[in-house]
């Protein structure tokens, strides 16, 4: 209430409260209309407090619904995290699981799965199309005595150094994978056997300048290789061709190693 209004009030009740007005013609009328205004004023008063009520609840509802709503926001965004992390992993492990199924473990090279795979695939366009494609088994010579004696891990260390170095050495196109120990095939698309000898010289004089960090008597260690050469004919099972490349690497051992035999066919 203001003061203006308490005054006013204040005045009224005093005009009625006197005896010298007690008979005025309008007292009764203006004690009715005293009246009538304090109980409309405290009717007021009432409705104001309960709006007032309410707007306090449905203020704390809003808060408390902002509130609510803002944690589980939060606990999406987190979940929405989490997924997208484990999507990350589930798609790392799929991609170290594809690896693991194509890939040497110690050269990252191509396994033998894999260049079966390769290979079989490459001969079936060769014979389709008449393209000429060569293999090239290529097996490090003496390489026990590495081992021997500088010891598995560094025997470890220079099959990846060879590995890298074949690798390094080839056109795009070419795939050098691991055979199986220190043996590696090459899969040479579009290339004759004269061309693939050619190749396969470049690469032997490669490897016996790869420096392997490895010493024998203050010197250093070298390794030569031997190499069997073949080139697939479209009338045969590609793992003939494997069979003819492997046979002229033996015939390469047994003349004496660190050369290429071709397995004319
Ligand atoms: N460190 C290491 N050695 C391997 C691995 N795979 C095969 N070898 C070794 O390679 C050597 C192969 O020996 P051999 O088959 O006798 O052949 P070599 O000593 O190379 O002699 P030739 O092939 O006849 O010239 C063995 O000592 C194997 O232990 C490998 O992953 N790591």
């Amino acid at each position: 209430m203001s003061t203006r209004e308490r005054a006013l009030l204040e005045e009224v009740a005093a005009l009625l409260e006197a005896p010298a007005h007690r008979d005025h013609p309008l007292h009764a009328a203006l004690e009715r209309l005293y009246h009538h205004h304090l109980e409309q004023r405290d009717r007021l008063e009432r409705m104001i407090n309960i709006a007032d009520g309410f707007q306090q609840s449905a203020q704390q509802d809003l808060h408390a619904t902002r509130h609510q709503l803002e944690r589980q926001r939060r606990r999406q965004r987190k979940l929405s995290r989490i997924a997208d992390r484990f999507q990350d992993l589930l798609h790392e492990r799929n991609q170290e699981l594809a690896d693991a199924s194509t890939q040497d473990p110690l050269t990252g090279l191509a396994n033998r799965r894999c260049l079966d795979d390769h290979l079989a695939s490459l001969a079936a366009g060769a014979a389709r199309h008449g393209r000429p494609l060569s293999l090239a088994m290529i097996d490090i010579d003496h390489f026990k005595v590495i081992n021997d004696r500088h010891g598995h891990v560094a025997g470890d260390r220079a099959l990846v150094a060879l590995a890298e170095s074949l690798r390094d050495g080839l056109r795009e196109g070419d795939l050098c994978g691991r055979w199986g120990g220190e043996e590696f095939l090459l899969v040479l698309p579009e290339t004759r056997l004269d061309q693939a000898k050619v190749l396969v010289a470049r690469l032997g004089d490669r490897l016996r300048a790869l420096d392997l960090a490895l010493e024998d008597q203050g010197r250093p260690t070298s390794v030569t290789a031997s190499i069997g050469l073949a080139e697939y004919r479209p009338d045969e099972d590609y793992r003939a061709t494997i069979h003819r490349a492997d046979q002229a690497l033996l015939a390469a051992k047994r003349e004496g190693r660190d050369r290429t035999r071709c397995d004319a066919g």
